[in-house]
């Protein structure tokens, strides 16, 4: 890539100081789906990889696209290249992509929820684990590696629905009908995400990022039920298992339900999307935990002016904090590639 030393991170990560408790000024930046479809040079390789899937399993094309945002934009961590949907895949269950609609599964029934297949962690996930490995042995140093799984609730939402739905009705029904049943899946789920993320860091991952991106269809008992209290486990247990690896929660949607997350769950950071009111973050969140976010990714399709001003805001607001920049969701494959540069610069020199 260049002449810069690889391999382990550097204890002076910019990242890792934030997720430590420094403030870093600038703040380290890295984007939500930073690997994807706004770059020429992941169409070209999604081009030839056939499925997504194969492209997720596949150690050399997944390692190469993690790689690609880094060598164009130096952000300061790579997330490793693969999906929340490798979880269900593993543990047994039909997992498709279908070009221009989204993913679709086999919609799930409580007999579906027993014969979830445990052993798939270890064994399916292999190639993903080696992906780790690859990555950390070809970043610098001075760039962390982010390992990640969706949150029981959100990946519950997928195996229930069979697809992506705007509310999350279907899963909303199945946990009020039979919560018995629903408690079974989330429990199966926070097993299997656990043990998904110690051997991520046992391959080498410097961070964990859990991505709750429909905790905001919970009402407040069932977020705190289905979204914080599940979360809460899995980092308990990776904490028990690999102490010092920091955790960053992202239950998108929460709005208010953010403060009790974050001392319910106890992460290191958590994800703020565009919704989030700046000054309820600094006053009610920041003491607690670092933040990470919340670039509204429709701006930085805009750029010029507006971009500046939404970007000058957040440091503004939140900069002299532990803040880590990002967007409040993943970038739109629509995004210029110059706005991300402008972001990047403007950022880099602090607003
Ligand atoms: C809900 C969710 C999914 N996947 C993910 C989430 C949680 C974050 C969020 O809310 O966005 C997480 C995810 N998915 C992907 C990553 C890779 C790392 C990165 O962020 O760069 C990560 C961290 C790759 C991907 N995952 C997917 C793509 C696009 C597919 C392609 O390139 O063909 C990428 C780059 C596919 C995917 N995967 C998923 C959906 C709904 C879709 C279809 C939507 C779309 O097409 O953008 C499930």
């Amino acid at each position: 890539m260049d002449g810069k030393p690889r391999g382990s991170v550097r204890a002076d990560n910019r990242l890792m100081r934030v997720l430590a408790g420094t403030p870093v000024a600038p703040p380290p930046l890295w984007l939500m789906r930073q690997a994807g479809r706004y770059l020429p040079e992941y169409r070209a390789v999604r081009a030839e990889a056939g499925s997504f899937l194969d492209l997720c399993f596949s150690p050399a094309k997944a390692a190469e696209v993690t790689l690609q945002p880094i060598r164009r934009f130096g952000f300061d961590a790579a997330i490793l290249f693969s999906d929340i949907l490798v979880v269900p895949h593993a543990l047994g269950r039909t997992v498709r992509f279908v070009e221009g609609e989204g993913p679709r599964l086999e919609p799930i029934d409580a007999a579906g929820i027993e014969a979830l297949d445990e052993e798939g962690i270890a064994t399916r996930l292999a190639p993903v684990y080696e992906t780790v490995a690859r990555l950390r042995q070809d970043l610098p140093r001075e760039t962390a590696l982010i390992g990640f799984c969706g949150a029981p609730f959100t990946v519950a939402t997928y195996m229930v629905a069979g697809k992506g739905s705007p509310d999350q009705a279907p899963t909303r029904l199945f946990a009020a009908r039979d919560p018995a049943a629903f408690d079974r899946l989330i429990d199966r789920l926070v097993t299997a995400s656990a043990d998904y993320l110690l051997r991520q860091v046992a391959a080498g991952a410097d961070v964990l990022m859990i991505f709750d991106s429909w905790a905001g269809a919970l009402g407040g008992d069932d977020f705190l039920r289905w979204s914080a209290e599940p979360i809460a486990r899995i980092v308990e247990t990776v904490r028990a298992a690999a102490p010092g690896v920091p955790v960053i929660g992202f239950p998108k949607g929460a709005g208010l339900g953010l403060e009790t997350f974050l001392r319910r769950t106890g992460v290191d950071a958590v994800g703020l999307d565009w919704t989030v009111p700046l000054e309820f973050a600094r006053d009610r969140l920041q003491p607690l935990a670092a933040l990470q976010g919340n670039l509204d990714p429709m701006v930085l399709v805009v750029g010029g002016a507006t971009l500046d001003r939404a970007v000058d805001r957040i440091l503004e607001t939140l900069g002299s904090g532990r803040l880590i920049f990002n967007l409040g969701h993943g970038i739109v494959p629509e995004t210029p590639i110059a706005h991300v540069e402008r972001l990047v610069e403007r950022v880099r020199r602090g607003g």
